[in-house]
């Protein structure tokens, strides 16, 4: 099924509360019911980058006042994504994402062909107080339909730059695996910790913000699936 993206601005209000009620409703905007996932479709890298290197990061992205866009719809809102085109300057950062999927790729038996090179950008992104993201799959249809069958996103990649413990609060990623009772199992909320999971398969979302700024860095691997002969 495909999700259809509503790209009109929503107020502010459509989205605020994020109760039960509300998270309900935005699971449903989305078109399909949340299915749950092999937990080793997702895998927590803690330390993934130190502290040095999350500054350096930090500095580049120039994080607050360069929002480009803010990309808003009924399932999340205000985030100001901000985007690196500079592939070579950042190239470490790249290498060390790809490594990363490669790895969980490798330790979980995923079986994806990945590929080295950088198809996209990464996204610095700001998450702003009253932001949220919705739960949803990272790959629709259209994605696959518009790269073709071999290639689209097989791996996810979410940094936590800035310090979930002093910088914010809420603003929890959160991801939906069998054997938790049906709920969502909230990732490490620590700065410095990388999420890597199945772009194609993995239900996430992010709790809404209730206070400070949220800083993200956000990629996906391309890859290939292999075929049942290459197994
Ligand atoms: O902000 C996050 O932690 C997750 C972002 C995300 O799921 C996405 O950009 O697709
Ligand atoms: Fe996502």
């Amino acid at each position: 099924s495909t999700i259809e993206i509503q790209d009109e601005p929503t107020t502010k209000e459509e989205g605020k509360v994020l109760d039960d009620e509300n998270l309900k409703h935005l699971r449903l905007a989305s078109g399909i019911p949340i299915t749950f996932s092999k937990e080793s479709a997702v895998m927590t890298h803690i330390d993934s980058f130190t502290q040095d290197e999350l500054l350096e990061i930090k500095k580049l992205s120039q994080w607050k006042s360069k929002g480009i866009s803010s990309v808003t719809n009924v399932w999340k809102q205000d985030r100001f994504d901000l985007i690196y085109a500079n592939v070579a300057e950042h190239k470490w950062i790249f290498e060390r994402f790809t490594n990363l999927c490669k790895k969980a790729n490798d330790e979980n038996g995923w079986g994806y062909e990945i590929f080295e090179r950088p198809f996209e950008p990464i996204q610095a992104v700001t998450y702003l107080k009253g932001s949220f993201y919705g739960a949803h799959v990272d790959v629709v249809d259209r994605d696959l339909e518009s790269r073709g069958p071999m290639r689209s996103r097989v791996c996810a990649v979410v940094l936590l730059v800035n310090d979930p413990e002093t910088d914010y609060e809420g603003g929890r990623l959160h991801y939906y695996v069998e054997g938790n009772d049906g709920k969502e199992t909230y990732a490490p909320s620590k700065a410095g910790t990388t999420l890597t999971w199945k772009a194609d398969e993995l239900f996430h979302g992010v709790t809404e913000l209730t206070n400070g700024e949220r800083q993200v860095a956000v990629y996906w691997v391309h890859g290939r699936k292999k075929m049942q002969s290459e197994l």
